[in-house]
């Protein structure tokens, strides 16, 4: 498999991926240029650098992932990518004290005037009362949202002795307290902070949050960072207020064009501190998210479960430990279940029974989505994109879970609910990862959920299970186990036959003939 590498990556990231894949590096690539290479890449990896636009993801035919190293994705088509199965990952902490840290050198070079003074001694003068500075000790800072960087910034903060509110829907009351910030709300915040500081992600919700009629809402003498997005800010509107006087100055890391173009009107400012994007250029920052994002990268690619999805509920790594050995299993379940269902599939109930239950399982429910969706549609299903198909084809996800167990530890039932009745598949691990069907359609069974499964429920007699041997045995069509599964109430059974290959239809309609047996299904679950 190849990879694309498109922005510069620490070499250690590199060399991980180099260990298990090709990769090439070609950096700065114009749009039109990555356009017609795109197509050959399985994996693409970017900073904020590289546009990944819904061109680009519907020229990449065999592209699997996009691994963004670093935080924000808002480079990134991430709708369109996941519309055609294509994990988009990040590397969400490694560079989150590297983005810390220069918002607070930020902070006090827009306080103290540092790069001005710099300027000003380089060009020979020695302006000390014209580069007169305010402390922050004693100030109020505003930080719009208190993630990763908003948190860090606002405990760097309260060491400064400043005190510190916060603007985060998404947040609790009870985390900020224990941060020891105030949680306010927006206008609040402009009417009393000195300072105020920006770590929101580029949504459609914060696009130029902070436009004229904010800016024009915020102290007079306020001063404004942003290391976060440019788009968040309106930089004309910004630097009108600038201009104007009403705000002391601004400290920028982030704009809405990048590189800056020569007519942005921040350059012409003298009351600002401009940076180049560099919140996460530190040489530790670079090698962690380099070194993350290959990790996600290797193990999307090896169909493993990624832990930094962007387009994917997010899953704890202790979550994923318990269900990891369940993965597979479930996904065999649906298969099996969609192959044995008659009729229109309406609703799939995925039952959890045991310790499982305690945990989140909507993983475990998309693998069965997957399974059940991968053997009926053309289109590749996968984790990113098993959700949102599902939906649109108007099948009814349902999960129950129940401590309640009987003979197993733990155990996954799926109920497929079509027009003509129900298709049960339970399945249960037999040690600490061997996934086996358990039960079907009532029956209890003991099937390794794999290769080709001739089925067929028969009446409870001898000599059937014989002759469908021996029809098999006289196609040349080698039995590779066998079990029959027996119910006590309905006097029937059910056979389960892993064969070696595909049995042809001549042969299946003579099993389906003989006398007894009910029913006669053969199912792949080797999967695509
Ligand atoms: N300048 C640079 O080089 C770097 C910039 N960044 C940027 O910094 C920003 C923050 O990154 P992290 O702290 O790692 O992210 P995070 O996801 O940990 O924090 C973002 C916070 O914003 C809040 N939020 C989201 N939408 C909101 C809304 N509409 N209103 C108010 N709050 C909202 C969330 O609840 C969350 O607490 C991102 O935009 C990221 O791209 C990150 C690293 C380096
Ligand atoms: O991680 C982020 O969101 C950043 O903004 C860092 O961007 P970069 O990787 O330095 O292009």
């Amino acid at each position: 498999m190849k990879i694309l590498v498109a922005d510069p990556v620490s070499e250690k990231g590199i060399a991980l991926l180099q260990k298990e894949f090709a990769v090439d590096i070609q950096l700065q690539l114009s749009p039109d240029e990555l356009m017609a290479i795109i197509g050959q890449y399985d994996a693409l990896v970017v900073r904020s650098e590289t546009k990944v636009t819904a061109p680009i993801i519907e020229a990449a035919e065999r592209l699997k992932v996009i691994g963004r190293a670093g935080v924000g994705v808002d480079n990134i088509d991430v709708e369109t990518a996941t519309k055609k199965g294509i994990i988009v990952l990040n590397a969400p902490e490694g560079n989150t004290m590297a983005a810390t840290e220069h918002t607070v050198a930020m902070l006090l070079a827009l306080s103290r005037n540092i790069p001005q003074a710099y300027a000003s001694m380089k060009a020979g003068k020695w302006e000390r009362s014209k580069l007169m500075g305010v402390e922050v000790r004693g100030k109020t800072l505003g930080v719009f949202g208190l993630g990763r960087i908003g948190a860090g910034v606002a405990k760097r903060a309260i060491a400064m002795e400043m005190n510190v509110m916060a603007y985060d829907p998404y947040i609790s009351a009870h985390q900020a307290k224990s941060l020891g910030v105030e949680l306010a709300e927006i206008d609040e915040i402009l009417a009393v902070a000195d300072f105020v500081t920006l770590h929101l992600p580029l949504t459609v919700e914060t696009r130029h949050l902070f436009n004229a009629d904010r800016l024009a809402k915020l102290k007079p003498g306020a001063r404004l960072v942003n290391c976060a997005r440019g788009g968040i800010i309106d930089e004309a509107a910004l630097a009108a207020a600038l201009a104007a006087g009403k705000l002391a100055g601004a400290a920028i890391d982030v704009f809405g064009k990048e590189p800056i173009e020569a007519d942005n009107p921040l350059l012409a400012l003298d009351n600002v501190v401009l940076t180049p994007h560099l919140g996460a250029s530190t040489a530790e920052a670079q090698i962690g998210v380099a070194v993350d994002v290959a990790v996600g990268i290797s193990a999307a690619l090896k169909g493993e479960p990624v832990t930094t999805a962007v387009n994917m509920a997010p899953i704890p790594r202790h979550v994923l430990d318990i269900i990891k050995p369940y993965l597979t299993l479930a996904e065999k379940m649906g298969c099996l279940a969609v192959h044995l269902a008659e009729g229109r599939i309406s609703e799939l109930q995925v039952e959890y029974n045991g310790e499982i239950s305690g945990i989140d399982t909507k993983m475990l429910t998309t693998a069965v989505v997957k399974g059940v969706l991968n053997p009926i549609l053309q289109e590749r299903v996968n984790f990113v994109n098993a959700p949102g198909i599902v939906k649109t084809r108007g099948i009814k996800i349902r999960e129950v879970k129940s401590k309640d167990t009987t003979h197993f530890a733990n155990l996954i039932t799926v109920r497929a609910a079509t027009d003509k009745g129900e298709t049960v598949v339970a399945g249960a691990l037999f040690g600490k990862e061997e996934g086996r069907i358990v039960i079907i359609d009532g029956y209890r069974v003991d099937v390794e959920p794999k290769g080709w499964l001739l089925i067929g429920p028969h009446i409870d007699k001898p000599g059937i299970v014989g002759k469908v041997g021996t029809a098999l045995g006289d196609n040349n069509i080698n039995i590779v186990s066998m079990q029959v599964g027996r119910t006590v109430t309905t006097g029937t059974s059910i056979m389960v036959m892993a064969v070696e290959q595909d049995i042809p239809t001549p042969i299946m309609l003579k099993i389906k003939a003989v006398d007894g047996i009910l029913d006669a299904k053969l199912v792949n679950l080797c999967g695509k």
